[in-house]
């Protein structure tokens, strides 16, 4: 399809759309109009970047577990009957005129698509405002992703709402020691960049804690909003020698979830013991929610790139 440069348009097992995204070194990343969710980002050596759960329903409209679905217009079960918000659920459209952020560039090599969900009035009955979320995915030269998220209130009144990318980020093996033991039971698995920051438990009715570890390791089920982040965070993974990165623009808090084993058993598309390769990070905008007046539109950008790093 020659409307999209570096992208291939296709339908997957299920009759849905779906972009694949190739950069010129052969990284990939495949996107699902089911959700507007990023579904997989693979390296140039084909290493896949993102957890999907081997039990996961890819049928509409239930939320794919793994990948990157998009929590609007809330993140958890305060306003609506559907956890983390409806557009997880819905099918978007590609966006065939999208605002000029700047278009697909065949001369750079990056390759990009924009998908659009537009509120309709049977979404009135979970959230009484009409909006457009439109997203740009673009799958940059060297590999790294960039998602941008605009909202636009096409209502007659303001509106407030939360916003997360769900980021479930493929993990070596979140249960493994460090055998560098700079504090006991040390993981290997380490996220960088929330230390000394405030925290809301999502397992104590978002009660606020601060943060008093030098990183946040992994030793049992973690479910947390830090609030006023940094603009980068990083996911230390000693066991597969890498570094993700998180830089981030518009999102000021950032969720660490992991289920740990009790949990696990408990979420029907998920294996018991899948947890010990994923964790969640999610850039997003939770604690204080935005409030948008008629005709406004706000921005919420987020760019993940890896990077290899020396084993212990
Ligand atoms: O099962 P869901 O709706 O995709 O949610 C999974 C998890 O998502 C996390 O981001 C939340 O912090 C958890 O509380 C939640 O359990």
């Amino acid at each position: 399809m020659d409307l999209y440069v570096n992208a291939e348009v296709s339908e997957d097992e299920n009759g849905v759309s779906q972009v694949v995204l190739r950069s010129p070194r052969r990284a990939s990343a495949r996107i699902s109009l089911h959700g507007g969710q990023v579904r997989s980002w693979k390296t140039e050596k084909g290493e896949q970047l993102l957890f999907t759960s081997s039990k996961a329903n890819l049928k509409p409209p239930a939320a794919v577990r793994g990948g990157i679905p998009i929590c609007f217009p809330q993140f958890g079960e305060q306003v609506s009957t559907e956890q983390h918000g409806f557009v997880r659920n819905r099918m978007w459209v590609i966006d065939r005129n999208p605002a000029p952020l700047h278009s697909i560039d065949s001369s750079t090599g990056i390759a990009s698509i924009d998908l659009v969900y537009i509120s309709t009035d049977d979404d009135l009955r979970f959230w009484p405002h009409r909006f457009e979320l439109r997203l740009r995915v673009i799958l940059n030269v060297d590999g790294s992703l960039t998602l941008i998220s605009r909202v636009r209130n096409v209502d007659c009144k303001p509106f407030s709402f939360a916003f997360a990318y769900h980021t479930y980020f493929s993990i070596g093996d979140i249960r493994r020691i460090s055998q560098l033991k700079v504090h006991l039971n040390d993981s290997e698995v380490r996220v960088e960049g929330l230390e000394t920051l405030d925290y809301l438990d999502n397992m104590l009715h978002r009660e606020r804690f601060t943060e008093q570890e030098d990183a946040i390791t992994f030793e049992s089920e973690v479910d947390r909003v830090y609030v006023s982040t940094p603009d980068t965070v990083g996911i230390v993974d000693h066991e597969e020698k890498r570094t993700f990165v998180i830089k981030k623009e518009g999102l000021p808090d950032v969720v660490v979830w992991n289920p740990w084993d009790k949990k696990s058993k408990a979420i029907p598309d998920f294996g018991n013991n899948e947890y010990e390769f994923m964790l969640c990070v999610d850039a997003a905008a939770i604690e204080n929610p935005i409030t948008l007046k008629p005709g406004e539109e706000w921005t919420g950008r987020v760019e993940l790139s890896v990077t290899s790093s020396l084993k212990h």
